[in-house]
């Protein structure tokens, strides 16, 4: 084709336009003659050759290619053709006289070893006016072909595969010893184009001239051809020939006798196969035409069965039955055939329903599997985290109901009555569960390794072991499935996690210095009835209601069996309370004897209880200031107040590590804080002191006699107040301090110091009464005050370690990649894979083309990856700058005669522009002349 037509629709451009484009040629079509020069090879051994119908030139490309060199090559056209090097063009209509005497002329005596014929009539006509048209200058160059071809030369032309084909193959076989259709890879399967390749050329003495004669050639004659039948019902069903036409059916349009339709045994088949029903017969004529079944309707759909639909096919069947059963060809169908039919199709769908229902049951099977799966999974998974956390241990996974903060399997206090230990040390296994709490069932089973029967299905409705609760679950409730059992669980275990980092939260910092002392000190505390731990003040109200109460066993008992209420669950407090009152009866702690409590009360030198002696003696106390520097204290307090009471000096004692830290701190900050006056200072002191008194007295009034109270060191009030502080607070601060907080190296330095214990919280109250906050403001002026708050501010202290933390955090916040970065880095790396993809799938394009070398795969792939990474190297777009004078003064526009991108800068920063350079050159020239 003349003309390059622009390749619009996305299907043209396959992978032999990419190829062409990628081996220079000029058209896709080159490789049509690559593939059949491929599979006869006939181009390497001839030496002349001519083009019919050659514009572009891809088929001259690949003869001048492939063909020895200095072979003769002409090709002709009707669109002139690009000069080619080692090709003769010109410009002719095959057709045309003057073509064959420009070949004779060209070729003078030489004769063609091969001739090509390519020709495809110009696009515009109906499609069967152009078949025929391309037949005609099939002929045609048949026709030159015969005229220049050397005997035993090669003739390769196109034909499209219409009703002219076999007479054009019949008119082949004439002049050639043989005669193939073949179809290159590269032909479209949608085209109906075929290449017919004529080789060893007769090169008869005289050729008759009807065989090359249009008129003669393709007069209507009947081939026999059957094209393949299509059900037209179910055309669905039919396997479409997508590698284009059936082998064998090159005819595209078919005509039958609709009496022989009428007497087919397939009338289905029929129906798919002939495009046309006429009525030429004397059947046709006499019993079709004549009948009253023949409507104008019928006749019509016979005309062109191509474009009839469904219900017309039913009607040209019906129509045939009609006939058939008129003219005597068939009887009327008897009733039960019906009935037979319609049973037949219910049983076949009875049959699809049952196989439905069995897919669908095995598919539901198949999902509950993999449910299973996955659920057995996420357990052993949080099974292994939970061991991670250090919430179990591998022998605890099962033993898990003693829940996740890990009550002992064996604990003395849970023992409640002598009995049951005598039982236990026996080794006894017929005691009566109710005389063991719930809490020791899984003691018992360690203990006595066996159980009665009766008392482990007791004890798994008492103590809702889990195990027993979903063997229990099992037994009692079989509808229920695994997966719902395994959901509870799962559940449960959530439930049960989420309660531990509760409880772990709100205990963290409480913990810490009670496993200290218990770690640390043999003593424990002292109690009434010696059971134990100190306890904080609200566990001492706690315990002493708890002696008021009635003893109860019932209603203990009743506590303890009580399935629903886990010990666990219950806060700290309540826990204690509840060991209180066990431990009042338990055979196992016994309290200290009389003689021993008189001991422990009394006073020593220091003026404090033996027992409050021993407490303060413990380890954790040894770095606080203690007793040493009471008398300091008491020296400052001196001129406060004389007559202090002795329950006055108890409190200074509970003060007295405070202080003295507070002392401490002081004399380091000494030259950070200036105190305005001494007197300021201890009025405030004093206050501070009356209000704890007065705080502290209600708790004196309530202090039992047998329970001696000793001063608290000023560490664990702290401690107590901070877990008394409610979680809302907490969290509250927690966030305050997220949000706001500590992003200054000032806060931190305080955090820091606060934290390490470098300054304890009352230091930092005490810091903050400096001459700032004691600046008298009345009756200045405001620009004076204004000043001073910008100027005049407390210089506080600042630590490297701070500094050095902010800053971290502050590199963390900038190497964190913001979103848009993020999204923009994702969208390159997308857009990177495509193109890499569409490469990839080039280049296997080009690695799967057989008729082209190893080397030149290589080369080909190689373009493409050098066009790839041209391509991403864009040249950035110039930028034109136009200087805002004259008519560009002032224009908001695009100015006049500007195309492209474009800045308007003034005049102004394109002088200093210019004189920046050129003081660059010259200072680059000064420095080389030196
Ligand atoms: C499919 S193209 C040939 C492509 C060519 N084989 C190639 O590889 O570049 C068909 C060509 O036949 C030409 N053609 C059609 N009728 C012709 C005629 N009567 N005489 C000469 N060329 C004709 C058209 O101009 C068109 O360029």
């Amino acid at each position: 084709m003349g003309k390059i037509q622009k390749k619009t629709g996305k299907g043209r451009l396959d992978k032999y336009y990419h190829m062409a484009k990628e081996q220079g040629y000029r058209a896709r079509s080159a490789f049509k003659l690559v593939q059949l020069n491929k599979k006869y090879n006939f181009l390497e051994r001839s030496k002349v050759l001519i083009d019919l119908c050659a514009a572009p030139g891809g088929w001259l490309q690949v003869a001048a290619k492939m063909m020895p060199v200095s072979s003769l090559i002409v090709g002709v056209d009707l669109a002139p053709i690009k000069p080619l090097p080692n090709v003769i063009t010109f410009v002719e209509d095959i057709t045309t006289e003057k073509c064959r005497a420009t070949l004779r002329s060209t070729l003078k005596t030489w004769k063609a070893d091969v001739v090509l014929h390519d020709g495809a009539p110009n696009v515009g006509a109906a499609w069967v006016q152009d078949a025929f048209t391309q037949s005609e200058l099939v002929l045609q160059s048949l026709k030159l072909a015969t005229e220049f071809l050397n005997k035993g030369g090669w003739f390769v032309t196109k034909v499209f595969r219409s009703k002219d084909y076999n007479n054009l193959m019949w008119v082949f076989q004439q002049l050639f010893k043989k005669v193939e259709a073949t179809k290159p890879p590269s032909s479209r399967n949608v085209s109906a184009e075929i290449f017919v390749v004529c080789r060893d050329f007769l090169a008869p003495k005289k050729i008759d001239p009807k065989f090359l004669d249009p008129k003669h050639v393709f007069s209507d004659i009947d081939t026999g051809m059957v094209s393949q039948p299509m059900d037209v019902f179910h055309p669905e069903k039919h396997k479409r020939q997508r590698e284009g036409y059936e082998d064998g059916n090159y005819i595209l349009h078919k005509t039958m006798d609709a009496w022989e339709f009428i007497t087919h045994q397939e009338p289905v088949t029929v129906l798919g196969s002939v495009n046309k029903f006429s009525f030429d017969s004397e059947e046709s004529k006499e019993k079709l035409l004549k009948s009253v079944e023949t409507t104008e309707e019928i006749r019509a759909c016979c005309e062109d069965l191509k474009v009839l639909g469904k219900k017309d096919f039913k009607s040209l069947l019906k129509w045939r039955l009609n006939i058939r059963l008129q003219v005597g060809l068939d009887k009327k169908p008897e009733p039960k055939s019906t009935a037979q039919e319609t049973v037949e199709v219910t049983a076949l769908d009875d049959i699809e329903a049952v196989e439905e229902h069995a897919a669908a049951a095995a598919a539901e099977e198949s999902r509950l599997e993999r449910i299973r799966r996955r659920q057995k999974n996420e357990r052993v998974q949080k099974n292994v985290q939970r061991m991670q956390l250090g919430m179990i241990i591998p022998t605890d996974i099962g033993l898990e109901q003693d829940g996740p903060d890990g009550q002992s399997l064996f604990s003395l206090t849970n023992i409640k009555k002598a009995g049951s230990l005598k039982m236990v040390r026996k080794g006894d296994t017929d005691v009566d569960p109710e005389e063991f709490n719930a809490e020791m069932d899984m003691g018992e089973d360690i203990v006595t390794g066996e159980q009665d029967t009766k008392a482990i299905s007791k004890r798994k409705s008492k103590s809702m072991v889990r195990e027993d609760i979903d063997a229990q679950f099992v037994n009692e409730n079989e509808m229920e499935s695994d997966e719902e059992h395994d959901a509870a669980l799962m559940e449960e275990l959530d439930e049960m996690y989420a309660q531990y980092k509760e409880r772990q939260l709100e205990r963290d910092a409480k913990m810490r210095a009670k496993t200290k002392r218990e770690d640390k000190g043999e003593w424990k505390g002292f109690k009434k009835d010696g059971s134990g731990d100190e306890g904080s003040e609200s566990e001492d109200e706690e315990y002493e209601k708890a002696l008021q109460q009635p003893d109860d066993d019932t209603s203990d008992s009743d506590s303890d069996s009580d399935p629903g209420i886990d010990d666990d669950d219950l806060p700290e407090t309540k826990n204690t309370k509840k060991m209180f009152k066990k431990n009042s009866k338990n055979p196992l702690l016994v309290g200290l004897d009389d003689k021993e409590q008189a001991e422990l009360r009394q006073k020593t030198e220091s003026g404090l209880t033996k027992g409050a002696k021993m407490f303060f003696d413990q380890d954790m106390f040894k770095n606080l200031v203690g007793a040493d520097e009471e008398d300091e204290d008491e020296d400052e307090d001196e001129d406060e107040d004389e007559d202090e009471s002795e329950e006055e000096e108890e409190e200074e004692e509970e003060d007295a590590d405070d202080e003295s830290n507070d002392d401490d701190n002081e004399d380091e900050n000494q030259n950070d804080i200036e105190m305005d006056s001494d007197e300021e200072i201890r009025q405030l002191n004093k206050n501070r002191k009356t209000l704890k008194r007065k705080a502290a007295e209600p708790a004196e009034g309530d202090v039992d006699d047998d329970i001696e109270m000793v001063p608290v060191s000023r560490e664990f009030e702290d401690d107590e107040l901070w877990d008394g502080e409610s979680d809302e607070e907490e969290s509250k601060k927690r966030k305050q301090i997220n949000e706001y907080s500590l992003i200054t190296a000032e806060a931190m330095t305080l955090a820091q110091s606060l934290v390490n214990k470098k300054i304890t919280k009352t230091d930092l109250i005490d810091q903050g009464f400096t001459k700032h906050a004691f600046a008298d403001k009345d009756g200045l002026p405001s620009w004076f005050l204004e000043d001073e708050k910008l100027h005049n501010i407390p210089n506080l202290p600042i630590t490297k370690e701070a500094v050095q933390v902010i800053k971290d955090r502050m590199k963390a916040l900038d190497a964190r990649p913001i979103k848009k970065i993020a999204e923009a880095k994702a969208r390159k790396k997308y857009k990177a894979a495509q193109k890499l993809l569409k490469i990839q799938k080039k280049a296997d394009a080009i690695n799967d083309t057989e008729d082209i070398s190893e080397k030149q795969k290589a080369i080909g792939i190689a373009k493409l990856m050098a066009k790839a990474n041209a391509k991403s190297k864009k040249p950035k777009k110039e930028v034109k700058l136009v200087v805002a004078k004259g008519s560009n003064k002032g224009n908001k526009g695009r100015p006049k005669g500007v195309k492209g991108r474009y800045k308007m800068v003034d005049s102004r920063m394109k002088k200093e522009l210019r004189a920046t350079k050129r003081i660059a050159k010259k200072a680059k020239g000064s420095n080389r002349k030196k």
